[in-house]
């Protein structure tokens, strides 16, 4: 069967904080609070909207209030690709992965139809075989739920695929599905995050450890 690679969004194939953070600060200046910084915005990111939004409003002492996630979604949804750019080396990458018999999915916490619009927005979108959004599924990352039904709408299976992402709750999910991952050096989580996982400083490492990734598994070692 065909290897799939799922890999995260934010912070692993884009760098998405300048426009999420941009969104952000929009919200906060409509209800007449301070705005934040980019590193701060940067530490709210991982767990989703309605997460990014209660920290958020935690940091002013507050709770959102009922318009504030549709409110932000809105205005993110047409702002998302006004900064954010794919990092350094990644569309090369997908071509390589792609060349070499990888089936290539997405398995991110940001919501789906904002993904797709950013994919899309980038040129990105029509190579991943399936997209799995925070809002999906009934439950998100860390859960290995999320990742093992996006892998199901991807047509693979966790015993061939590998899981790439910046953040613990990539690692989280993929240890739960029992699937192997690699963390990324250049993304939004703390480095120590990666466990165990082999860590890639540079987008074009990624097939080769992606390559033994995938040949350490036990279903592919047996064989
Ligand atoms: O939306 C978020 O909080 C994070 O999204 P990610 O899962 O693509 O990193
Ligand atoms: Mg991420």
């Amino acid at each position: 069967m065909q290897p799939t690679a799922i890999f995260d969004l934010d912070g692993t194939l884009v760098d998405s904080v300048p426009d999420i953070h941009a969104a952000l600060n929009r919200l906060m200046a409509a209800r007449a609070l301070p705005g934040f910084s980019l590193a701060q915005v940067t530490g709210f990111i991982g767990d989703g909207v309605p997460t990014l939004l209660l920290r958020a409003f935690a940091a002013h002492g507050q709770q959102p209030d009922t318009t504030a996630y549709p409110e932000f979604l809105a205005d993110y949804e047409a702002s998302a690709a006004i900064h954010t750019r794919p990092f350094e080396g990644i569309p090369a990458v997908l071509d390589a992965l792609q060349a070499s018999g990888w089936r290539l999915a997405v398995c991110t916490n940001k919501p789906e139809a904002a993904a797709r619009l950013l994919l899309e927005a980038l040129g990105l979108l029509g190579r991943f075989a399936a997209v799995g959004g925070g809002d999906s599924f009934p439950t998100r990352k860390p859960d290995p739920a999320h990742l093992l039904a996006t892998l199901r709408l991807a047509g693979g299976a966790p015993e061939r695929s590998v899981m790439i992402g910046d953040h613990h709750n990539d690692m989280a999910a993929a240890a739960g599905a029992g699937m192997p991952a690699v963390f990324v050096a250049w993304g939004y989580g703390a480095r120590d995050a990666a466990g165990g996982a082999p860590v890639a400083e540079r987008a074009s490492e990624l097939p080769a450890l992606l390559a033994s990734a995938l040949a350490a598994t036990p279903s592919t070692s047996m064989r």
